[in-house]
């Protein structure tokens, strides 16, 4: 049966990640430095092998019954007090919803907030998933370039005001402020306060995404941005993904209870609730220390990662190619000699090198870059990291 006559017009906005496309690629002979993956040595198997079984022991029908779409409490409770521990944010559990993932989170934003023709405004580049989850709702995206900062604040507060003398409906800002994702950069205490006083005097929201505040590699003094929230206008999102498992699927957000009430009306009509069984083995995780005893081991070990893949780009790249230095996460941004389609790129390289990456046309609002790529170091080892690596440098100079 044809569907095409029958499929809704938002599809039309609806377009594949180019990440989770390359998950396809991860294959037995090819390198792939796509997906934001966890090294697989640092999940706490054991750990969560007991707990699974201790809370399918002591509460099962709780675990594995229909649960608040909000979440369970003792877990916003929980994640309150991790967050006001680890994080600085002082917050309280009926500030905080449970996602599937802060993927939901940012689909949450877009089925909130989102008109067409609204005005958000993210970095260029970004978080290519965000841009794929918005897109539906058919905002007018608008990039804030980045240096070695982060997000060039003078910029975003001359765009914001061209932008009200305009009429435009600008509905949120989204920073990833720390280890951004693509580009590993992070912002400055200072662009972050600044922003945050844009946001003031602009009366605007502020969507803090923060996955990777956990893996600093540096001794950067950094704040999270809701740490300085005054007004209940940051949003702001984290994840399970780094720090326990991403196939459990559970992020949170911490924001004001009024957009945590329009989050939970959105999500009723999404899944329900996060599964119970997942948000009751976090809680114990967190409870158990699982979370912060495993991570300066990580944060070590992608340290060194970080470093070999740079020492790698040092040793194989060609004249030309530059990259980023990233202050902690899981990514370095690379960019090739402007002649270089990575697009095109990547074809060469998987089907001749056997290497693949993510070309990075997909992380900026209107594809613009096309000689960019986003290489991931967490994942692959470090024997294919420094291979991997000599194979790219290989297809860059056939190019
Ligand atoms: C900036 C950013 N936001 C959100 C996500 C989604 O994470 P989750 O696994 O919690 O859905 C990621 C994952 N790489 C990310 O990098
Ligand atoms: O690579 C990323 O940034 C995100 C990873 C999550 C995914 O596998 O889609």
């Amino acid at each position: 049966m044809e569907i095409g006559q029958l499929l809704s017009s938002r599809t039309r906005y609806m377009s594949a990640s180019e990440i989770r496309e390359l998950l396809k690629w991860a294959t037995a002979d090819v390198i792939s430095f796509g997906g934001g993956m966890p090294d697989p040595s640092t999940f706490p198997v054991e750990d969560i092998a007991k707990i699974a079984s201790y809370v399918l022991e002591a509460y099962p029908h709780k675990a594995l019954q229909y649960g608040p779409t909000e979440g369970v409490y003792e877990l916003r409770e929980e994640i309150a007090k991790f967050s006001e521990s680890f994080r600085g944010i002082k917050t309280r559990a009926e500030n905080i919803i449970i996602t599937v993932g802060s993927q939901e989170a940012l689909e949450l934003l877009g089925r909130v907030f989102i008109n067409p023709g609204d005005v958000v405004i993210t970095e260029n580049p970004t978080y290519l998933a965000a841009l794929q989850a918005w897109r539906v709702y058919e905002p007018r995206l608008v990039g804030i370039p980045m240096d070695e900062s982060g997000m060039v604040v003078e910029i975003l507060e001359e765009r914001v005001k061209q932008l009200k003398a305009e009429g435009a409906r600008i509905k949120f800002i989204y920073t990833i402020p720390t280890a951004q994702n693509p580009t590993g950069l992070t912002m400055s205490q200072d662009r972050r306060k600044y922003l945050l006083e844009v946001a003031e005097r602009y009366d605007l929201l502020v969507v803090e995404d923060d996955p990777y505040s956990y893996f600093l590699f540096e001794p950067i003094q950094v704040s999270p941005i809701k740490a300085l929230d005054k007004s209940d206008r940051v949003i702001y999102l984290s994840t399970a993904s780094k720090i326990f498992a991403p196939g459990l699927r559970l992020g949170w957000v911490i924001a004001s209870e009024e957009v945590i009430r329009w989050f939970n009306l959105a999500k009723q009509s999404l899944n329900l609730n996060t599964s119970n069984l997942v948000q009751y083995m976090f809680l114990e995780g967190l409870r158990r220390n699982v979370v912060l005893k495993n991570l300066p081991n990580v944060r070590d070990l992608y340290k060194r990662k970080r470093d070999a893949m740079l020492a790698a780009l040092e040793t194989y790249m060609p004249q030309g190619v530059s990259w980023t230095r990233p202050s902690g996460g899981m990514f370095i941004w690379v960019t090739a000699p402007p002649q270089i389609d990575t697009r095109e790129l990547l074809k060469v390289a998987v089907t001749q090198y056997k290497v693949a990456f993510v070309p990075g046309h997909g992380f900026f609002v209107d594809q613009s870059v096309r000689n960019a790529m986003r290489l991931n170091f967490t994942y692959p080892t470090f024997e294919q990291i420094n291979e991997g690596i000599r194979r790219l440098a290989l297809a860059l100079r056939g190019a």
